[in-house]
């Protein structure tokens, strides 16, 4: 059964800060050059050597700031109560937090999580993009549920690269949001109750300085 980033279980996780800086990820990871915390940045690393030759991982997010992350709950909460209407207040976070965590548990501002997929690096050094069944960032209205990560309905290759990149992912130490193919971190809340670690790693970084890597 899934765990939505809603969860009063998700919240209740405690935080131990253990204060790693931002790091950017290099271009190898797409042209985004998204900004991460270190351990999630080396754990990126080792997922990429575990694929196999010629394919790659494009990173398109990865910290966003409170304010981001606000914008597009306000954006996709109204989207739910339009398409919901008999939802209530509780139903609509619950709803809202299949595609965009509450601030307060939210990965992406801690430097936790990353939106990645993958890419063919065979034959185009910059990487052409694979087939993982929907665009990443379609909501479960847009993609008639197969957003999520074992949602039937997608083709052959998307199932082999979805199952490819749990597999690299996972054993780098990642976990998957469920409701989102792309979405995958570490050291957050999330992950701590999923791993069963006793806190998370990273709250949220606001104003923490950044440092090239
Ligand atoms: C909005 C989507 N790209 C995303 O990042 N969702 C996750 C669950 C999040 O908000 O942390």
């Amino acid at each position: 059964m899934t765990i939505l980033l809603s969860d009063p279980r998700v919240a209740a996780v405690p935080v131990r800060e253990c204060g790693e800086p931002l790091v950017t990820l290099d271009a190898s990871f797409g042209p985004a050059r998204a900004r991460v915390r270190s351990g999630l940045a080396l754990r990126l690393l080792t997922a990429r050597q575990l694929l196999p030759a010629g394919v790659g991982l494009r990173v398109v997010e990865g910290h966003r700031t409170l304010r981001d992350q606000e914008a597009i709950i306000a954006s996709y909460s109204a989207q739910v109560r339009a398409a919901h209407p008999d939802a209530d207040e509780t139903e609509v976070r619950r709803l809202t937090s299949r595609f965009v965590a509450p601030v307060e548990v939210a990965p992406h501002v801690a430097g936790a999580a990353v939106d990645l997929t993958l890419v063919d690096v065979s034959t185009d050094g910059s990487g052409t993009p694979l087939d993982l069944g929907t665009a990443i960032d379609e909501t479960p209205e847009q993609s008639q549920g197969r957003c999520s990560t074992d949602a039937p309905g997608i083709g052959p290759d998307a199932r082999r690269h979805r199952d490819l990149m749990a597999d690299a992912l996972g054993t780098a130490g990642l976990v998957n949001y469920p409701t989102e193919w792309w979405h995958w971190s570490y050291g957050d809340r999330y992950w701590a109750l999923l791993t069963g670690a006793d806190a998370a790693l990273y709250g949220p970084v606001e104003r923490r300085t950044a440092v090239a890597a």
